[in-house]
């Protein structure tokens, strides 16, 4: 089934319980500072919430918890490939959204047919550290050359702003962490975005 255009990234199910009544299709839980037995309670609450709401859930790094939690999508950045069990992955069902910076990493991720690809970062991000220098929107229309019918995510530094300038160059999905998390309104912030991205539903 089709992915929403609009795909947000959150930190924890307390996050999936305020924005996911507001109309979120699409999202990722994406933790990184906490234990795995709590990251597993996490998921398995933001599974209940995305059920309820009708919303794919897309679990980051953690894919033999997303198994055990009977999750159906799983997001891996290349490093996440070195040791991802994929005959289990496979087994399992689950759906797979694959990072790619570069063309080696786009070739790695052609290879495995996932169900989107990555693009990042696609402008300066203060989420994390990385050894990308910002790829551009041009890339974003060679890459989506390259994918097909694969789905097309940008993510990195994208706000509202430049949202529409990304899916014109190609993505047809736009990921944001820090616009929404870090707006002083983000359920504000967050109801813009649905508004802005509905004419991308296709
Ligand atoms: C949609 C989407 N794209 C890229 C990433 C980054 O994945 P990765 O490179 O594994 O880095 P971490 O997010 O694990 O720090 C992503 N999570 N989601
Ligand atoms: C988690 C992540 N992965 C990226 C990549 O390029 O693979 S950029 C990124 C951070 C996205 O956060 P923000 O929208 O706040 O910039
Ligand atoms: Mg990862």
């Amino acid at each position: 089934m089709k992915l929403d255009p609009f795909y947000p990234i959150f930190d924890s199910a307390d996050w999936l319980e305020r924005m996911l009544p507001l109309g979120v299709k699409l999202v990722q839980l994406r933790i990184k500072d906490k234990g795995e037995a709590e990251i597993g309670r996490e998921i398995a609450r933001a599974k209940l919430l995305c059920d309820k709401a009708g919303c794919d859930l897309v679990i980051n790094d953690y894919w033999h918890l997303a198994i055990e939690e009977g999750c159906d999508f799983l997001h891996l950045g290349q490093e996440d490939l070195d040791t991802a069990d994929m005959a289990a992955i496979r087994s399992a069902g689950l759906r797979l959204g694959v990072s790619s910076h570069d063309e080696a990493e786009l070739e790695r991720a052609l290879a495995l047919a996932p169900d989107y690809i990555a693009l990042g970062p696609v402008y300066p991000t203060i989420l994390k550290a990385m050894r990308w220098d910002p790829q551009g929107l041009h890339r974003l229309g060679e890459w989506k050359r390259r994918l097909g019918d694969i789905p097309l995510v940008g993510i990195g530094g994208i706000s509202l702003e430049r949202a529409e300038g990304v899916f014109e160059a190609g993505a047809d999905i736009v990921a944001a962490v820090t616009d929404i998390t870090l707006n002083a309104d983000p359920e504000a912030r967050l109801r813009a975005w649905v508004a802005a991205t509905r004419s991308h539903l296709g």
